[in-house]
């Protein structure tokens, strides 16, 4: 059985259509009206124990919305959701437990308190016995590097540090489902490498993670399956690896040459391809298509027009595959 299952959900948000200025405001007294923003149309999602599944989608695609109905912080329009058999509404107290959450862009620390006494207040309402909240922390702490924030008031964390230690706090309760919505927002690089690093032995713990990002070097290497959402609907659901495999046609060999090729003889050998010259003397860029021509034959047309010295390849990231399905240049199979 799945830990989480969504059938039909579809979250339909109404808001005062006020119009402008003043008479837009006396004329809403008056007779009051309302526009519809459907979020999250009709989505299915079936999510197995232990999967890491990258939830990803242009901006108000409907990302945070199906998170927040996933949760239970909202209740679905159309539709139910399912966490472990459970429901997120009726069964709240259980459901809490199983779950936990990071939305990048919002804090749940208490402002005004350091971070181990909020980590405290979390332990409490859980009521996580002693010898596993201290376990936990000090495994936040060997990844994290907690322990040189707890005495820290929420108010004066730094971002990274409040990221980290909102990690803790989504995850004092030991749940086995977590939603990370945008959890790498605003950080820099090192923070970024370490709270990946983190993400990882969530998975290999076999927690279940969602995982919700613009940054897509944060899914790759760490979620299996790629869910794309647009216009609150999953536009497609299957694996990741294989989209790149099928979509990121490109290649770009990057080539050293002992001696300079004059670029229209390089040109006129690799028709096809495009050949650039890169900034440093004697070094070229050659872009394929890769079900038109291997690397191998690259390399081995080059070599017979003069001697190579180093020469690498680029893949191209599943950023710039999901980059054309959002600008509608490439529709994946659903
Ligand atoms: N409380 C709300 N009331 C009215 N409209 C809302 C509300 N929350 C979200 N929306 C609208 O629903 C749509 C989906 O929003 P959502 O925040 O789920 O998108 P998202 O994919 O998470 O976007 P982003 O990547 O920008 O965070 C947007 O058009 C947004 O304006």
């Amino acid at each position: 059985m799945p830990i989480v299952e969504a059938r039909g959900l579809t979250k339909v948000f109404r808001r005062p259509d006020k119009g402008t200025g003043l008479a837009g405001s006396v004329k809403h007294l008056l007779a009051r009206r309302y526009v519809e923003k459907v979020a999250v149309d009709h989505v299915d999602l079936s999510i197995e124990a232990g999967e890491a599944v990258a939830y990803v989608g242009p901006n108000g695609a409907g990302k945070s919305t199906t998170v927040k109905l996933l949760c239970g912080i909202l209740v679905p329009t159309e539709g139910e959701v399912r966490i472990d058999g459970l429901h997120p509404q009726r069964d709240r107290t259980t459901v809490a437990h199983r779950i936990g959450v990071l939305f990048g862009q919002r804090t749940q620390l208490w402002w005004d308190l350091p971070v181990a006494e909020s980590l405290g207040v979390l332990r409490d309402i859980y009521q996580v016995d002693h010898a596993t909240y201290r376990k936990r922390l000090a495994r936040f702490d060997d990844v994290l590097e907690l322990g040189e924030i707890l005495p820290v008031i929420g108010r004066k964390l730094s971002l990274g540090q409040r990221m980290r230690a909102d990690l803790a706090a989504a995850l004092v309760h030991g749940p086995q489902v977590v939603y990370l919505d945008e959890p790498t927002i605003g950080l820099d690089l090192a923070v970024k490498d370490r709270v990946r690093e983190f993400f990882r032995s969530l998975r290999d713990e076999g927690i279940t993670v969602m995982l919700t990002s613009h940054d897509l070097a944060d899914i790759e290497g760490f979620c299996r399956r790629l869910v794309i959402i647009d216009e609150g609907r999953i536009i497609f659901d299957g694996d990741l690896e294989s989209v790149k495999d099928s979509f990121a046609r490109e290649r770009i060999l990057h080539v050293e040459t002992a001696g300079p090729v004059p670029l229209e003889t390089l040109r006129a050998s690799l028709p096809g391809a495009e050949v650039t010259e890169e900034e440093s003397p004697l070094k070229y860029a050659v872009r394929f298509d890769r079900f038109a021509m291997t690397a191998g034959q690259v390399v081995t047309v080059l070599a017979t027009l003069t001697d190579l010295v180093d020469f690498r390849v680029d893949e191209p990231s599943i950023e710039d595959v999901i980059r054309r399905v959002y600008s509608g240049e490439l529709v994946l199979p659903r």
